[in-house]
């Protein structure tokens, strides 16, 4: 089942479009993550749904309840959504308990089911004991479990977070994410998370939406995205990309500069389209070949991988290996087993066209 649906829908402000005719869908206990680049309309996207800004078309469902419209409008504290912000927004006047009692007191009159209540979301949000401290008194990623469990003391089915890691200091970040990955997995609570970290958004998310200007690019898994993206504007937010032209042989196989390259999977173009072929640094192998086919130009200790650009056919590629190569300026480039992305050059000029 759908927690939220989204069909269709148009915001503006003055009079400019913003969202223009947007459609997404979000399952029951499904993240989503919303991804691009500044100003492309993703917090507005969120505003939207939090009826925090009118909508002047489409429809929106949470839970299968239309929630905008002439008749249909339901006032935001009564769409049953968590928020978080990437500032916390905590009261800094009141201590973490009444912080997270907060949103709770419109609606629970007995003093004690809230302190109860309270008690259980901050063990859930591992601070438990520290309810009487004040929000200065606590790091960035505390004060951001007190917001995680303000919003959940309502339990909301759905949660909306606005960049909500990205004042959290590095080493902190990624443990973070996958506590509050778990514990809406756990609660059955279903998410969109705005982010504008590619890192963030493949590790917190179920399925990405790659905005662009007002639009989604494409929706799906991380790794989908990421493997077999739709365009080159996709492939080339999520990560270095290098393109060598080639010519498609058969379903099977590229004619490329690099020689024939198979593909795992069946290539949807015909034999004899023109285009180019994406190749990820890891989809690259290179070994030391006196008469290789490629010249190392440059090499980049990164720690966890090293970066190396190559010469290879009149081309410059970059690859990603684990070690240094000692200093050899030959090598093999041979591209490793995997189902290949081609973008053929008429789906590219059909786009340009659109
Ligand atoms: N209150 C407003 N009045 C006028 N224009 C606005 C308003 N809020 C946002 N905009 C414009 O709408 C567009 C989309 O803004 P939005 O905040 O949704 O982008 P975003 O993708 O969330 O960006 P960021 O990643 O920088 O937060 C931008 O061009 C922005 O300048």
């Amino acid at each position: 089942m759908a927690a939220l649906t989204i069909d269709d829908i148009c915001c503006s402000y003055n009079g400019k479009a913003v969202l223009d005719g947007l459609s997404l869908r979000v399952e029951s206990n499904e993240i989503m993550c919303l991804l691009g680049a500044s100003g492309c309309g993703k917090t507005t996207l969120l505003k939207a749904v939090a009826g925090l800004l009118p909508v002047s078309g489409g429809d929106i469902c949470i839970n299968s309840r239309k929630v905008n419209g002439n008749g249909a409008a339901v006032v935001p504290e009564e769409r049953n959504i968590g928020m978080i912000f990437q500032d916390y927004a905590l009261f800094p006047h009141l201590n973490v308990a009444q912080n997270v009692a907060f949103g709770l007191q419109s609606k629970e009159s007995n003093k004690a089911v809230i302190r109860t209540r309270v008690d259980e979301v901050l063990e859930l949000v591992n601070l438990a004991g520290l309810g009487e401290r004040y929000p200065h008194q606590l790091s960035g990623g505390q004060q951001q479990r007190v917001a995680i469990a303000r919003a959940l003391i309502c339990r909301p089915q759905l949660m909306l977070l606005d960049e909500p890691f990205s004042n959290i200091d590095t080493q902190v970040r990624m443990r973070l994410i996958s506590e509050i990955r778990s514990l809406l997995k756990e609660q059955g609570i279903s998410a969109i998370f705005v982010t504008h970290s590619k890192e963030e958004a493949f590790a917190f998310a179920d399925k990405l939406a790659l905005f662009r200007q007002g639009h989604i690019e494409q929706v799906g898994r991380p790794q989908t995205l990421y493997q077999h993206p739709q365009t080159p504007f996709v492939a080339d937010f999520l990560g270095q990309s290098n393109y060598v032209p080639a010519t498609v042989h058969d379903s099977h196989s590229l004619q490329t500069p690099l020689g024939r390259i198979a593909s795992l999977a069946a290539i949807s173009a015909e034999p004899g389209s023109e285009g180019r072929l994406l190749l990820r640094p890891r989809q690259l192998l290179l070994s030391e070949a006196e008469q290789g086919n490629g010249r190392v130009l440059e090499q980049q200790f990164l720690g966890a991988h090293t970066r190396c650009l190559v010469e290879c056919q009149g081309l410059t590629l970059e690859v990603s290996i684990n070690e240094p190569l000692p200093a050899v300026a030959n090598v093999q480039v041979t591209v490793a087993p995997h189902a290949l992305t081609f973008f053929p050059d008429e789906a590219e000029r059909r786009r340009e066209v659109a």
